[in-house]
């Protein structure tokens, strides 16, 4: 609900409204229609001369809206003045074609540039930069004026300056803010995501700042002010950025796949067309994905959990929290959500690829030829228990895993994270996740069996593909063990609640014994 202001509140304001207003940036008087001044809600006070908020009351009438114009009828400027009718504004767009469209918002009004831009303060640019130059013959009509420039580029150093410095460049007398660029029609028209909730605005006035930050914030932005224009060229390519958070993941997903498909490459069908003869390159498709898939989905659950460990080590070492990681630790840290979802990604793939074994052709055709040769030579088999106890086992470890992996993956979703509470999140995330490396690694120990110690395992000398993926997580797991002793836990808890080492020699009387 709009706020609604008392007649005799908006009869005080009309009648004292004379700019400029000191200390309110907002409440100023709009040329022809003094009126609109009010709707800050903000009136100025004889006694202070500066604005003061105005107590809604109960003899009510409703406010006029705040009118704010917008350059360009395009994918933006459309989706920009929907929100911000929907938000409570009158919006005017200021357009070449000045007959209103259906593709316009309803409600919206459209003028020809120079009059919409003397009927609003404020003014968002939503138009490609090639086209600013129509803006120098306004320059009367712009001076004072807010004007936001909301232009990206295609590419980084598109052109020699900023689009908002060119812009100020060219009308020198109004106030341009650079920001909402991180923002797209689309969001607009959709609601901007958590992610795209955060805005940048940058600029030389403050005051201009402030209104764009307010008109923010009514549009349920909260806008970060990144200080003068000469930062605009900053905020024009943060949305070049591809990914930014999941590049460092990807690589090594890419890099890690890519390394392991070769050496299995290698170690299986090249070694068995070079020692054997035999052809069996359709093992590719299946055969060797499904063991890339469980390899790399393993090394980046662990990678997500090794940063961790290495930091809690860290803080021991130096007997302090109150030093900052070092910058590769932080950006490791940071991508660890990434890391852990693109784990879940291939554990998935790995238990799709596991599903689809019984009704493959080749595993079909061994499966018969077998039971056929059986019964030809009049031989039966026996059933072994050890053997059905370790596939049970291999199988029931993995399927565990896999479903607290799930669980991680839920639980690291904005939407479901928001409803946990801080302790619940981080039991989850750090208990129940060093829990399903533990099930995971042990699941590839089991697969490993007693393969680990026949010497056939060693093609050419080198170690299976599963034995390699389990050197990390094994490391992970010892050194948490050992972090999780209570003595070293003790030490860590007593970092993390603030307790430095040599503080108590320093001032004996501030040292408390954690355990009396
Ligand atoms: N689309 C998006 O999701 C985003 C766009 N932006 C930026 O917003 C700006 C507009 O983008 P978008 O809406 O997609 O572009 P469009 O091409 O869809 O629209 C641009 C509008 O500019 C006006 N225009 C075109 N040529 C001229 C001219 N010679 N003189 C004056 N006005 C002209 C037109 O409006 P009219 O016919 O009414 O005059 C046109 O509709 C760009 O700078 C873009 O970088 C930023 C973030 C996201
Ligand atoms: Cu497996």
């Amino acid at each position: 609900m709009e706020p609604f202001w008392t007649i005799r509140a908006l009869q005080a304001c009309r009648k004292k409204a004379q700019p400029p207003f000191q200390g309110c940036p907002v409440h100023r008087e709009i040329p022809g229609n003094p009126g609109i001044s009010c709707m800050t809600g903000q009136e100025r006070s004889e006694e202070k001369s500066e604005c003061v908020s105005l107590s809604p009351m109960r003899e009510t009438v409703p406010a006029l809206p705040e009118r704010v114009c917008v350059f360009g009828t395009g994918d933006l400027g459309r989706s920009l003045g929907l929100r911000l009718l929907q938000a409570g504004y009158s919006v005017v767009f200021g357009s070449r074609r000045t007959h209103s469209s259906s593709r316009l918002p309803h409600g919206a009004q459209v003028l020809g540039h120079a009059a919409a831009a003397q009927s609003a303060h404020l003014i968002f640019i939503a138009v490609q930069r090639e086209h600013y130059d129509f803006l120098v013959p306004l320059a009367n009509q712009l001076k004072g004026k807010v004007l936001v420039d909301l232009s990206n580029n295609l590419r980084k150093n598109q052109y020699p300056e900023a689009n908002a410095e060119y812009l100020q460049s060219l009308v020198p007398g109004a106030e341009v803010v650079k920001g909402f660029n991180t923002l797209s029609a689309w969001s607009l028209q959709n609601g901007p995501s958590d992610a795209n909730r955060q805005v940048y605005i940058c600029g030389e006035s403050v005051e201009a700042k402030q209104v764009v930050i307010a008109v923010a914030s009514k549009l349920g932005l909260s806008a970060l002010d990144r200080g003068f224009l000469s930062v605009a060229r900053e905020l024009e390519d943060f949305p070049l950025q591809l990914f930014p958070q999941w590049r460092l993941p990807l690589r090594i997903a890419i890099g890690l796949s890519a390394a392991f498909f070769f050496y299995l490459l290698i170690r299986y069908v090249i070694y068995a067309y070079v020692t054997q003869g035999d052809d069996i390159s359709f093992r590719i498709m299946v055969s060797l994905a499904n063991q890339v898939c469980p390899i790399v989905s393993l090394i980046m659950l662990s990678l997500c959990y090794l940063p961790g460990v290495l930091a809690s080590i860290l803080q021991l070492y130096r007997g302090t929290k109150y030093r900052r990681f070092p910058n590769w630790l932080d950006h490791w840290m940071l991508c660890r959500k990434q890391l852990g979802l693109l784990s879940l990604g291939f554990a998935f793939l790995h238990v799709l690829y596991t599903l689809i074994i019984p009704i493959r052709y080749s595993v079909m055709f061994w499966v018969t030829e077998h039971t056929v040769s059986l019964i030809r030579e009049n031989r039966t088999t026996m059933f072994d228990t050890t053997t059905a106890w370790h596939d049970d086992s291999y199988l029931s470890l993995g399927i565990l895993g896999f479903g607290l992996y799930v669980l991680l993956g839920i639980t690291s979703l904005p939407s479901v994270s928001n409803v946990l509470s801080w302790r619940e999140f981080s039991f989850i995330q750090s208990k129940l996740g060093h829990l399903t490396l533990l099930l995971c690694t042990a699941h590839t120990y089991l697969y490993g069996w007693n393969r680990f110690l026949s010497a056939s395992t060693y093609k050419w000398y080198t170690p299976p593909g599963y034995m390699l993926c389990l050197v990390l997580p094994s490391v992970v797991l010892l050194l948490k063990l050992l972090l999780i002793t209570p003595c070293v836990d003790r030490t860590i808890t007593r970092i993390r609640q603030g307790w430095e080492r040599g503080a108590d020699q320093r001032n004996p009387k501030d040292s408390q014994p954690l355990i009396p």
